[in-house]
């Protein structure tokens, strides 16, 4: 089963959406809700715990249909059903997609090749757990006998943000492990990393699906060099490092015993691993239990994905209303605003998890695109956006559709600063809805004593046209499983979106060309020559580089 290869911006759906844009370009989100008294109960959908209220969008009962339809057209359920079974559907790399599979039941079976994949992930997965009551627990013990008391993630991409993000959503659910994640292969970041840790009780997880990425490996070789500089024993190493890999071979050349690395597979996406070996340091931060509540939530977020109805799906739902702004409406971003400043990298991490998915031109017979795909993914934790970029999602002249996330319960119950908080929560989005008219603006002024000329001057800067379109997702609590959940609601709003817009989600050749000619200008780094194999801009660069080291 492949997936359908239908172009986007040829179909029935396409064209009656067209239409609607027109008709709906002079409806403002007010009068809709003026119009329909239920609007609210309709455009909204409850399950685990996640309240998805999508009707401050500017849609209608007659988009929303055309919007489905679109789903239709475009095959959506086949392609569910193809990336749950297991076929290679990311055709460019010749692979399954099955981090679902990492999270379904253990009495699941999911073919791949022939062979049922359930058994080797419920290994690993039980590996996982050993390990790491082993550490939690002070049952491992570092190369002079103490207990592991710091934990350094190494990885780049995938193999760092999920976990970087997780950990840090979950820390309310911390040990007493530090855990610390070294990305860069900026020398500083594994430099100050090192300078807080303390070799006897340190726990080094290089995290990297091929083990041959050049960040991570300088820094696995780096924090592998200080810690025998300090240990003096090649003995040492096997209680203080272990993999987290697709690659047996190279994690062996490296010096790990296998006995100590964590697999995966290459149908596990590197921005889809969070839920695979390369969750081993939120293993470690929040408990094996934990752990497995996260991928019961995105379990049961996969079961929502797979069989409710379209117009009561939320990953559905989100991907429609996403491409209603990016292909009708000419929106270049979309922001992902939490009200939970434990969730302050989730932007982050679903900035690789969109972009790097959806970043493409091609279509799936190859042929460039005559439309926009994947948006811009970017966002802060609210309220602190609200004080550095609202401005322009308010007044700018661009369209922002945003996402606003936020718990009903905090986890740090401090005076009234959760009432604070969801004030803001609850104000920004009717605000961005319903702005302010030149009328509310001139009473305004006139109450605060403003002369005529004054109140004519002021009143065109104070008026918000509203009609910005949010969406509000009010989760119970941020617990592992509701968490896990959102996490896989935002992967599956990818994947749909890939599929109406007709391209491979999960390759990324894009990241290649960069790699590829880094490799190539490394040895000329190493000489103190002129350069002038290059254009005359990255001549100059390299040269100027050169003089001033
Ligand atoms: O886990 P690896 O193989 O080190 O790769 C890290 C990251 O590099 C990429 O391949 C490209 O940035 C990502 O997709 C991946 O998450």
């Amino acid at each position: 089963m492949t997936l359908s290869n239908i172009a986007f911006s040829k179909t029935k759906a396409y064209q009656d959406l067209l239409q609607d844009r027109q008709r709906l370009s002079q409806t403002h989100l007010i009068s809709l809700f003026q119009k329909d008294a239920n609007r609210q109960s309709k455009y909204n959908i409850i399950d685990q715990d996640i309240l998805l209220d999508f009707s401050k969008n500017i849609i209608d009962e007659v988009t929303l249909a055309h919007l489905i339809d679109l789903a239709n057209e475009c095959h959506l359920s086949d392609a569910i059903q193809a990336q749950f079974s297991g076929s290679k559907i990311n055709q460019t790399e010749d692979r399954a997609v099955l981090h679902t599979a990492l999270r379904a039941k253990a009495n699941h079976s999911i073919l791949v090749d022939g062979e049922n994949i359930i058994p080797k992930i419920q290994a690993v997965k039980s590996h996982m757990r050993e390990f790491t009551n082993q550490i939690i627990s002070g049952d491992w013990k570092g190369y002079t006998g103490k207990d592991i008391t710091d934990v350094v993630n190494i990885g780049i991409g995938g193999s760092d943000l999920g976990p970087v993000m997780v950990t840090e959503a979950l820390r309310p659910y911390k040990n007493h492990l530090n855990i610390h994640f070294v990305s860069n292969v900026d020398g500083t970041h594994i430099a100050e990393t090192l300078k807080k840790v303390n070799p006897e009780t340190t726990l080094f997880l290089i995290a990297s699906k091929t083990f041959t990425t050049q960040e991570t490996m300088a820094n696995a070789f780096s924090a592998r060099n200080w810690f025998l500089d300090l240990a003096k024993d090649e003995q040492a190493v096997s209680k203080h490092f272990v993999a987290l890999s697709t690659n047996a071979k190279a994690v062996s050349e490296f010096g790990i015993d296998v006995a100590n690395m964590f697999e995966f597979w290459d149908w596990v996406g590197g921005r889809y691993s969070l839920w695979s070996a390369i969750g081993l340091s939120i293993s470690l931060s929040i408990g094996f239990e934990n752990f497995e509540l996260l991928l019961a939530g995105a379990n049961e977020m996969d079961t929502h994905f797979a069989t409710a109805s379209f117009d009561k799906n939320m990953p559905v739902v989100l991907a429609l209303l996403g491409i209603w702004y990016v292909n009708f409406f000419g929106a270049a971003t979309h922001a992902i605003l939490p009200y939970d400043q434990y969730m302050h990298r989730f932007a982050a991490y679903f900035q690789q998890g969109d972009m790097e998915s959806n970043g493409k031109t091609v279509d799936r017979s190859g042929n460039r695109v005559d439309y926009a795909t994947g948006p811009v993914i970017w966002g802060e934790p609210g309220t602190n956006g609200q004080h550095a970029f609202y401005q322009l999602i308010h007044q700018g002249s661009q369209l922002i559709p945003a996402d606003f996330i936020a718990p009903a319960i905090t986890h740090n119950n401090i005076g009234n600063h959760h009432t604070l908080l969801m004030s803001n929560f609850f104000a920004q989005t009717e605000a961005l809805m319903n702005g302010k008219t030149k009328e509310v603006v001139e009473e305004e002024l006139k109450k605060a004593g403003k002369s005529e000329g004054e109140i004519t001057k002021l009143s065109p800067f104070k008026v918000f046209e509203g009609n910005k379109p949010t969406n509000s997702i009010l989760v119970k609590q941020i617990t592992p499983k509701t968490l896990g959940a959102l996490i896989a609601m935002y992967e599956h709003k990818i994947f749909v979106q890939g599929v109406i817009w007709n391209v491979f989600s999960y390759d990324q050749w894009g990241v290649e060309l960069g790699k590829q000619l880094a490799n190539s200008i490394l040895p000329e780094l190493e000489n103190n020559e002129k350069i002038h194999s290059h254009d005359s801009s990255t001549n100059g660069l390299i040269n100027q580089f050169k003089a001033w080291r």
